[in-house]
Order: C-alpha cells, then structure tokens, then sequence
C-alpha cells in the first residue's frame, strides 16, 4: 500500500483549493488535493510541507488531520492522509498541475475527484474546527 499525503487548503473566506491531474499523470484530469508519496523516513507532516512546495512553490501550516482513506484503484492500493492547511508564504503556482480552481463548499462535490478524494470531500464538508 503506497501512502499519499495531501493538503485540503482553505483561504480565509473558507475557499477550498483543488488541483487537476495533468494528461501525463496517472488518473489524468482527475481532480485532487495537491500533496504525494511520504518517502522512506519521512512523516507524513513532513511529506505535505515539502510537496506542497515541489508543486505549487508555497509554504502551508497544518491546522488539522483528517482521517485517512484508503482506496483500492485497479493497480494499486493507496491511503490518502488528509490535512486541513492555510497558506503562509508564497502564491499558489502549478509546477504539476494543468489547472486548480477555489471552490465554496457547495461547489466541491461536483467536480470530477480522484475516486480516492471523494470520501475525503464528504469528510470535510461535515468538519467543524475553528
Ligand atoms: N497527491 C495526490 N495523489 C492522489 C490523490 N488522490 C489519489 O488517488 N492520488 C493518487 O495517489 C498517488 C500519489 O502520488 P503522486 O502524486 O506522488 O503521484 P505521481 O503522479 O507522482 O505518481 P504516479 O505516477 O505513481 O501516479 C497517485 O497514484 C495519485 O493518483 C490526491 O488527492 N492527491
């Protein structure tokens, strides 16, 4: 099982961050969290702040974690860590990705998510923190 981080980021106006997978990457267009693969060592905290900065060039802080998923695709089985980031430093620009769009919580469950996302999103939208 291969264990993916990824950051739910949420602007001061509640906007949601997601990030479309390019033609070249696998489940490519499919909607995502930005974020990857924790390496050999690494913590998954560490693994977040250092691929949020590989694929977007910002700095984010970790608010909360959620619970993990973990989905079976046809040829690998991955668990996705979530966690509830701010952006401190930097603007957002794609290293990876073809294209990211803010959305409100209303508009989050209609985009076209990773099947991996898509508990994550229902997650989220049932998530109280302060
Ligand atoms: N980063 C990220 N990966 C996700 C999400 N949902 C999901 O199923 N994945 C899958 O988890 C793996 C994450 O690895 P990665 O982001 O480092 O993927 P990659 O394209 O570099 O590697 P790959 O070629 O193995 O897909 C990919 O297989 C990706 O398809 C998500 O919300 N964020």
């Amino acid at each position: 099982m291969i264990k993916v981080t990824c950051a739910i980021i949420v602007d001061a106006d509640g906007l949601v961050f997601a990030a479309q997978r390019s033609a070249a990457m696998s489940l490519p267009l499919k909607w995502e969290f930005p974020g990857g693969k924790i390496e050999p060592g690494e913590t998954a905290e560490a693994c977040l702040i250092r691929e949020i900065k590989e694929e977007l060039n910002v700095e984010v802080e970790i608010v909360a974690a959620l619970p993990a998923n973990t989905h079976q695709y046809p040829s690998v089985t991955i668990q996705l860590i979530p966690f509830v980031c701010r952006l401190i430093l930097g603007e957002i620009t794609l290293k990876e990705h073809l294209d990211f769009k803010w959305l409100s919580k209303d508009e989050l469950l209609a985009l076209d998510w990773a099947e991996a996302d898509v508990p994550i999103v229902k997650y989220y939208l049932n998530f109280k923190y302060d």
